[in-house]
């Protein structure tokens, strides 16, 4: 299946010079959501994983079926203050702006080995920062795996030292 024919491009969003890659043509296209996360699973090559980390909001809805997939469980990092019990947070910059993120402090257990997904890697300031909340708490990121990658960004600059998989790269 040919995953791009599914990725919508809105030119200067949410800011202008933004192209923004819009996966909501792919979630509501059953053949294209049932293979992409078919295809996710399979970039992953049968590691084992316990925990799914899913980053607000577009992580939030492959990282869930992931996890059932994996027999893991599922943990959100959300941004500043949308999480109720006792957090730990790291500051970001991303492709349009900079934000706090958050994870509950009981999300990941000492020696997890964990599973980063996210919608997108643009300039890969999200996902670094999630890799450094989930080593805080003692975790292992096993993989971090998104459905596109904007490459002239250099998202994997940021996350060196880390496996990082794509299904389509831009
Ligand atoms: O690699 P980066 O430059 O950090 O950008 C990637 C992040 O940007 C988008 O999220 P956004 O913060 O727009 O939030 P949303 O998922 O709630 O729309 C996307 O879903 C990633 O999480
Ligand atoms: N260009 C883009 N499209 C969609 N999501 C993004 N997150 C960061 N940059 C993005």
């Amino acid at each position: 299946m040919n995953y791009f024919d599914f990725i919508r491009e809105v030119p200067d969003f949410p800011r202008k010079g933004i192209s923004f890659k819009d996966i909501t043509p792919l979630l509501q296209n059953p053949k294209a959501l049932q293979g992409a996360k078919k295809a996710l699973l399979e970039l992953l090559k049968d590691k084992q994983i316990d925990k799914v980390v899913g980053m607000e909001s577009r992580g939030f809805f492959f990282g869930p079926m992931l996890a059932e997939q994996l027999n893991a469980g599922f943990v959100p990092v959300r941004k500043k203050g949308k999480l109720p019990y006792s957090t730990i947070s790291e500051n970001y910059d991303l492709e349009y702006g900079q934000d706090v993120l958050e994870i509950h402090a009981d999300g990941i257990q000492k020696g997890d080995r964990v599973l980063v997904h996210d919608d997108v890697l643009a300039t890969g300031g999200t996902a670094s920062a999630v890799c450094r909340l989930i080593e805080r708490l003692g975790g292992e990121v096993v993989q971090c795996n998104f459905l596109l990658e904007l490459q002239f960004l250099s998202g994997r600059d940021k996350l060196i030292g880390y496996e990082v998989a794509s299904l389509m790269q831009y």
